[in-house]
């Protein structure tokens, strides 16, 4: 970068410091001490700063007063840090109006991703995938035709894909009957639930399947099922529409337990919903859905109760803010276009015998005990 520009870049920044009040004030004189820019450097998409705070900086500031730096740079920002050290992108480039999806690319990038969450692409076009392991529970958010049921589609036939269903169970409520026809059939798929009545066994079954992974666990003096010698597969209850269940307190009772304690014992939730409502997102839950894509919506009020704050300005479909505790700020991602015809092809090649012609395989031995007490997979099975 030229010392100009590099000079201009650095002049911009400490507007945003001040602004956002990002300074020790110090001596009689009220001396300002702003970070340290340690250096600037003028990447393909992006412009790119690292900055540390004076010690005894309240990094809060920065968080609290972050709109200063998007008055100053604009929308297509990034910051990255914790406590001391940040490093800040200004993004040259937008985000694609669509993205195909891609499995075979994104596979490149599931090195150490157990269970892969692929969010789509940032503005700098990398693509942003995560582990649901470690980032339990993701809430799937925004009004209809925003691209909600896109991107669940999506997130399932990577799942799918990536892992075989010894590792991974899939248990779909299709509240709404209108998406998940699409993975009937599918071996990973233990049950399809169309209704508050034939969820709540499933979700009591489930409960006795953590209690039975706890006490593994105890037994084992480890603290998560990874660590077990043998390995259990993981679980992922997917809910679309949850608030339909706002009335269902059982129902809601268990999914907030999963929401607590699933994460070390493998047991994870995908929930989606068009109007967020606050009496279904109560505090214990909204707190425990670590993930967050917000599509676009109606108002501040509904994004603020998603936990997007912005993404009642989205506009195009497919469009997301996404929060991941690795991010400081909300990122702003496109997710992948994966069509209901697309999917179908991909999802043959993992479908099994019609249920009528085969036998449903156990988590384990402790749940064919379960099976014969409660078989709730009959609902699958029509
Ligand atoms: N990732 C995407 N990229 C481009 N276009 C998309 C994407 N996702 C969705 N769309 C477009 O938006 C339309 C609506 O998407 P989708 O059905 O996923 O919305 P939705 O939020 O689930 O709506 P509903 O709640 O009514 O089911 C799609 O038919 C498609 O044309």
């Amino acid at each position: 970068m030229n010392l100009w520009r590099e000079l201009m870049s650095r002049k911009q920044m400490i507007k945003a410091f001040k602004y956002s009040g990002l300074y020790l004030t110090v001596g009689d004189d009220e001396r300002k001490i702003f970070p340290k820019i340690h250096s600037v450097q003028n990447r393909k998409y992006s412009t790119e700063y690292i900055f540390t705070l004076p010690n005894g900086l309240d990094p809060h500031i920065l968080k609290k007063n972050f709109f200063a730096f998007h008055q100053v740079f604009g929308k297509n920002i990034e910051l990255k840090g914790d406590y001391k050290k940040f490093e800040f992108h200004v993004y040259k480039v937008s985000l694609p109006a669509e993205l195909n999806y891609d499995y075979a690319a994104y596979s490149e990038h599931f090195g150490g991703l157990d269970l892969p969450i692929v969010a789509g692409v940032d503005l700098a076009g990398k693509l942003i995938a995560y582990c649901m392991v470690t980032n339990p529970h993701l809430l799937i958010a925004g009004e209809t035709g925003s691209g909600k049921s896109t991107q669940l589609r999506s997130v399932l036939s990577t799942l799918i894909q990536t892992l075989s269903p010894d590792r991974l169970q899939l248990y779909l409520c299709d509240l709404k009957r209108s998406e998940f026809y699409l993975f009937r059939n599918v071996e990973h798929v233990q049950g399809l639930f169309v209704s508050a009545r034939e969820m709540l066994p499933m979700l009591q079954q489930l409960k006795k399947e953590m209690q039975h992974r706890g006490d593994l666990l105890d037994r084992a003096e480890v603290s998560h099922i990874d660590e077990l010698p043998e390995k259990l597969p993981y679980i992922v209850l997917c809910i679309d529409e949850v608030a339909l269940l706002q009335d269902e307190k059982d129902i809601m009772t268990l999914v907030e337990e999963i929401s607590a304690i699933g994460r070390a014992l493998g047991v994870f939730l995908i929930l989606s919903m068009q109007r967020p409502d606050r009496k279904v997102l109560d505090g214990k839950l909204k707190n425990n859905l670590t993930v967050r894509m917000g599509f676009r919506c109606a108002d501040l009020i509904n994004s603020r109760i998603i936990g997007t704050p912005g993404s009642e300005k989205l506009k195009e479909a497919g469009r997301m803010l996404l929060k991941l505790p690795a991010f400081i700020d909300l990122k702003e991602v496109q997710s992948p276009y994966l069509s209901t015809d697309k999917a179908k092809k991909i999802l043959e090649g993992y479908k099994c015998a019609p249920p009528s012609d085969r036998k449903k395989q156990p988590l384990n031995a402790y749940e064919s005990e379960l099976e014969s007490e409660n078989d709730i997979f009959g609902v699958l099975k029509r």
